[in-house]
């Protein structure tokens, strides 16, 4: 018989936790309310699937997610991945910000144990709460040897999608997250998980190649969105004055930088600022001219999106600000 797997849970708050007045209602709850043995409870048979452990290690709506708590996240993640008693760690959360805490453990926690965020739409208080059942199957690919070695992993609505491609694409349907461009790794059909083999099913190259474990704080990195009107640079200005150490420019379409906003982009960079260039576009891949590679200093963020471009100059900027090195780290992720 199958040895029962051990699944460690770490709570930290989302909808998946949230508590509404009415049982109809999907909106006006409020967040990060259930605790993680409530989590569990919550899920008729879950010990079944595995035997489980949990913390809590905050119980916030993720739009309020600091970068001191990922800190702490990534320490507990690797505490619990170190463990022989744990073969697979999820983690609850919310999923405003739940890309961006699955691709900083992705970078930051080297383990080749399943790690596995979830969320939900619905509060836990809804008629059809979605939650019991991404944990349920977070739990399943957790404990699952086939999901070894393959990154940070978010199961959602059966689905499963890499820490890097994955994004919050809906506001308010259950199919929230999706990979543009590149579709799930995998979906789930009860107990079948079916992996799609021709995506990424070895160990994503970046997992855990930056350490965070002695540091306090991330280098402060400012993202500047770009729109018609928005060419004046105000906010560069101000992320500058405000001491940022790099910029990540939301450009609109493939990079282009709007030409009066040029000359102060090209003056941050010669001031030993970064500047990657993303998009607002939610798909594609930045991919720049040489002249705004090579002359201007200014990195393509490839397919990551502005909020993942930022999480990687910032981690990038704990060990150096050479704009070629920057360069190369980002163009390792095409
Ligand atoms: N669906 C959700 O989880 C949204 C919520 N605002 C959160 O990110 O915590």
């Amino acid at each position: 018989m199958k040895r029962k797997a051990n699944v460690h849970i770490i709570a930290t708050g989302g909808t998946i936790a949230g508590r509404a007045a009415s049982a109809a209602a999907t909106v006006g709850y409020k967040a990060g309310e259930l605790t993680v043995g409530q989590l569990i409870a919550s899920v008729p048979g879950l010990d079944k699937l595995a035997n489980l452990s949990g913390e809590q290690l905050c119980n916030i709506d993720s739009k309020d997610m600091q970068e001191a708590i990922w800190l702490q996240l990534a320490e507990r993640v690797e505490a619990a991945a170190e463990r022989k008693d744990v073969d697979g760690i999820v983690i609850t959360h919310g999923t405003d910000t739940l890309e961006e805490t699955a691709f900083f453990l992705q970078l930051t926690v080297k383990t080749d144990k399943p790690i596995v965020l979830t969320g939900a739409m619905r509060p836990a208080t809804a008629i059809s709460a979605d939650g019991p059942m991404n944990i349920w199957q977070s739990v399943q690919v957790a404990a699952d040897k086939s999901a070894t070695g393959r990154g940070v992993l978010v199961v959602m609505n059966g689905q499963i999608n890499g820490a890097e491609t994955v994004t919050k694409v809906n506001v308010n349907a259950l199919e929230a997250f999706q990979s543009p461009g590149r579709g799930p790794m995998g979906v789930m059909i009860d107990e079948k998980i079916c992996w799609n083999e021709s995506g990424a099913c070895t160990l994503p190259t970046h997992s855990g190649s930056v350490s965070v474990k002695n540091l306090t704080q991330l280098p402060k990195v400012r993202i500047i969105y770009g729109y018609v009107g928005g060419d004046d640079g105000l906010f560069v200005k101000a992320a500058l004055r405000d001491e940022a150490r790099g910029l990540v420019y939301a450009a609109c379409g493939n990079g282009s930088v709007p030409e009066k906003l040029t000359g102060l982009l090209k003056e941050t960079v010669a001031s030993g600022v970064p500047v990657v260039i993303a998009t607002r576009c939610g798909g594609g891949i930045v991919v720049l001219s040489e002249e705004m590679t090579e002359i201007n200093g200014f990195i393509p963020a490839g397919p990551l999106n502005p909020q993942k471009a930022k999480i990687l100059l910032q981690l990038a900027l704990t060990k150096t600000s050479d704009v070629k090195e920057i360069q190369q780290l980002f163009a390792s992720f095409l």
